[in-house]
């Protein structure tokens, strides 16, 4: 038998390539230089090569077991040889990590935001990036944010720190570059990356113009979601979450600028480096990402609309088993199969809250109006469900007319949590809100009729 040795996951852009390792929660180890990983202990007396070891650590040092999570990094300076540091200027207006009163409202109404545009002065990824809504605090290390970019820019000679949370990004237009300690990702729509708390990573847009949603989670890192009854197989296979490989600039860099968000605010601090000094590291604290087109999704193969958990990718748990701080659910492509089934989602009102958004397609919930690059809100108990179009053409047909049906060319996708969201002020005065969104359900009729003898 011919057989090929089994290579790491690869990348290539024309200018880079991308070397990834791949598993979800596994301990990983890399090494840019053959023989700089220290062998037999974290922290020798001296590591090879005269690197320094620094631990960054993702979880309290005594976690349980399970869930401990940090990495071992060896570089050329440590992060610790940076300037004091003091509040960005400008401050960045758009950015929350507190939910009260001075920063967002409370609002039960249904939200529909049409896709941001493209900007007009010159944002990186970090101006670029502006909240939406969320609960809770980074204070108490309890809650959520949710945050879009629109960014046309790549960032400079700087690299952000988010000392608040993870970040779970959801490109929809425009492909990243991200540098990372642990090494270098590129995610193009479709992807999804995270960033856990702490890493220092900087965004390049290769490709111009870029958009997208990201959620933060503050206290708790994503998992793969149980399958319990599906088995030991389905939805994302932990061996698709793909890790990047150890990747160093030894470059002297004046005015190289770390921004650390803390706080929800930002702060600056300047060093003489790039934070991207890193030739070995060994852990399970990383950075990873996903291709959302890999997931396995399951369905009902006989009657009723199985619920949207089904479809999870990752949660991030609360401390109620079963409940989500929040969960990543998507909406791919797949057949619809149920018999004497009405077939997109069901009416219905939630006790979680519902942020959705649209990468590229149509939803199957919307027939009009919920654009790629939009985004709708559904909060605690809202009614909401299929608008008038989706609910008169699906009845409209019945078992024979339809068989099996494909959706097809969408990928959609749900932030739910726990927790109320309050909404930013800027975003509930945004030109994009559909003031309209309403409209959607208002005229749907009544097709009650006393007649009718099948419920007697
Ligand atoms: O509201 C939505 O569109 C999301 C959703 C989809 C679904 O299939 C079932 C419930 C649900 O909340
Ligand atoms: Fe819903």
């Amino acid at each position: 038998m011919d057989e090929k040795p089994m290579t790491s996951p690869m990348e290539e852009d024309g200018k880079k390539s991308f070397r990834y390792m791949s598993g979800f929660g596994n301990h990983f180890h890399s090494e840019a230089k053959k023989g700089s990983l220290p062998r037999d202990q974290n922290n020798p007396l001296v590591c090879p090569y005269g690197l320094y070891a620094e631990q960054i650590s993702g979880t309290s040092f005594t976690t349980t077991r399970t869930h401990n999570q940090r990495s071992w990094m060896y570089r050329i300076k440590p992060s610790a040889a940076h300037e004091p540091f003091i509040p960005r200027v400008p401050s960045h207006e758009h950015l929350i990590g507190e939910f009260d009163n001075s920063t967002s409202k409370t609002t039960p109404s249904r939200l529909r935001w049409m896709p941001a545009d493209v900007p007009d002065s010159p944002k990186d990824f970090i101006d670029g990036l502006y909240t939406v809504c969320g609960a809770g605090s980074v204070f108490l290390r309890h809650g959520f944010a949710i945050h879009m970019y629109a960014a046309n820019k790549s960032m400079m000679n700087s690299a952000l720190c988010n000392a608040d949370g993870d970040f779970l990004i959801v490109p929809q237009k425009g492909k990243l570059v991200i540098t990372t300690e642990c090494g270098m990702l590129q995610i193009i729509p479709g992807e999804i990356v995270v960033l856990p708390q702490g890493f220092r990573f900087s965004v390049e847009l290769p490709d111009g113009p870029s958009f997208g949603y990201v959620a933060e989670i503050f206290g708790t890192h994503f998992q793969l979601p149980e399958l319990g009854p599906i088995g030991a197989n389905g939805l994302a296979a932990a061996r698709d979450f793909l890790v990047p490989t150890a990747w160093f600039e030894d470059i002297s860099h004046p005015g190289y600028v770390v921004v650390q968000k803390f706080g929800g605010q930002l702060f600056t601090a300047n060093q003489n480096f790039s934070p991207f000094n890193v030739v070995a590291w060994h852990g399970n604290y990383v950075p990873y990402k996903y291709d959302l087109n890999k997931f396995s999704p399951y369905n009902t193969v006989r009657i009723d609309h199985g619920d949207p958990s089904i479809n999870t990718v990752l949660t991030a748990p609360s401390d109620k088993a079963g409940v989500a701080l929040l969960d990543f659910v998507i909406f791919p492509p797949r057949w619809h199969v149920a018999e004497h089934t009405f077939r997109p989602p069901y009416y219905h009102r939630n006790c979680m809250s519902e942020f959705m958004g649209l990468i590229h397609g149509e939803y199957e919930a919307k027939a009009d109006g919920f654009l790629p690059g939009g985004a709708t809100l559904h909060s605690c108990m809202t009614p909401h469900g299929p608008d008038t179009k989706t609910y008169e053409t699906a009845i409209s047909k019945c078992d024979e007319d339809i068989g099996p049906s494909k959706i097809s060319g969408t990928m959609t996708f749900m932030f739910e949590s726990c927790l109320i969201p309050r909404v930013c002020k800027w975003a509930l005065n945004s030109s994009h809100l559909d003031k309209n969104y309403y409209h959607c359900w208002i005229n749907l009729r009544s097709y009650f009729n006393c007649e009718d003898t099948k419920n007697e």
